[in-house]
């Protein structure tokens, strides 16, 4: 063994999630055939793929809304188990869907602790409430909303999505994932949120962010994992890889990645990967198992 080899070991954490192989079936349909992801604390981590690659399936497992299949998942490098909403929640994983889920006719500050309320014995604690919904929008300098008490409905789409986010942040979380946050927003707001994002991040979040819009991605993101048919394709850092790169990924499952990676052989019939020789824990580029420093 090398010297190098006895070198100290890598302080780095651990990343605050790591997916190895995770699969998921829907009877026939093999939505998720071994996918990885590793979100770390302090990043944004895309995740993009064509239509039907397993976006949302995959989020959904994370969330605890379909348990994997198979495949392991660690938590701030401790295997664990999510099978159900209320797992996810209590590792603090967060999901900011597109639908938003919030309520029209009520304002941010009910909004933001829907379902959770703070009680002061059978009454609400608006003034609790109230002082909390501030601190968080003022951590996140969200100075888009005129008043908290402001109704839902009267919010424009960027400032609905930015509410939607405070609040999955407000419960101690540590992985927010975020699905497609600009897609229904203008130029000014989606520029509104992407900061928002990246704020999220270096406030020490772990953040993933679903999207199609290769500008966003490579507006904040600091490293793309792709999915391709229900596979990883790549997780490569954003700053080593280019939208060209990326978008042949997306759709090819393939590119001219960096000199020694090997090329992902996904087929549509491809068999079940080799989880063992994934490597998406280093910051090298990882492409279907095959890694590059
Ligand atoms: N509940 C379900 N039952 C059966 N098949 C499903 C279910 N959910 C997803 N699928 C299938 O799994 C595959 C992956 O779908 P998924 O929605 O995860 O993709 P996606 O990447 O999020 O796509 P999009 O960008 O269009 O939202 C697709 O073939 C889809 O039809």
């Amino acid at each position: 063994m090398t010297q190098a080899a006895h070198a100290a070991p890598d302080l780095a954490p651990p990343p605050t999630l790591e997916v190895r192989g995770g699969r998921k079936n829907f009877g026939a349909v093999h939505a998720l055939r071994g996918v990885d992801l590793v979100a770390r604390a302090g990043e944004v981590t895309a995740l993009v793929g064509d239509n039907g690659a397993g976006k949302s399936t995959m989020i959904k497992c994370v969330a605890g809304i379909y348990p994997f299949d198979a495949g392991e998942v660690l938590f701030e490098g401790e295997a664990t188990h999510i099978s159900s909403p209320a797992d996810a929640n209590a590792l603090g994983v967060e999901v900011v869907y597109q639908d938003l889920a919030l309520c029209d006719n009520l304002d941010i500050v009910h909004n933001m602790f829907l379902g959770r309320e703070l009680k002061k014995g059978f009454r609400l604690d608006e003034s609790a409430m109230e002082t909390r919904a501030a601190e968080v929008l003022a951590s996140l300098s969200v100075r888009t909303v005129r008043s908290i008490r402001q109704h839902v409905a009267s919010l424009s789409g960027g400032q609905r999505q930015t509410v939607a986010i405070a609040r999955a942040v407000l419960w101690n979380s540590k992985l927010v994932i975020l699905d497609e946050p600009t897609a229904a927003l203008g130029v000014a707001q989606t520029e509104q949120v992407l900061q928002l994002v990246r704020r999220l991040a270096d406030a020490g979040l772990a953040v993933v962010l679903v999207s199609h819009n290769m500008n966003d991605v490579f507006e904040v993101a600091d490293s793309i994992n792709v999915l391709y048919l229900g596979q990883t394709a790549a997780q490569v850092r954003t700053k080593d890889t280019s939208r060209t790169e990326v978008i042949e990924l997306i759709t090819s499952g393939s590119a001219g990645m960096a000199p020694g990676a090997v090329a992902p052989k996904i087929s549509p019939d491809a068999p079940e990967r080799a989880t063992s020789a994934t490597a998406t824990t280093s910051d090298a580029t990882t492409t279907n198992g095959s890694t590059s420093a």
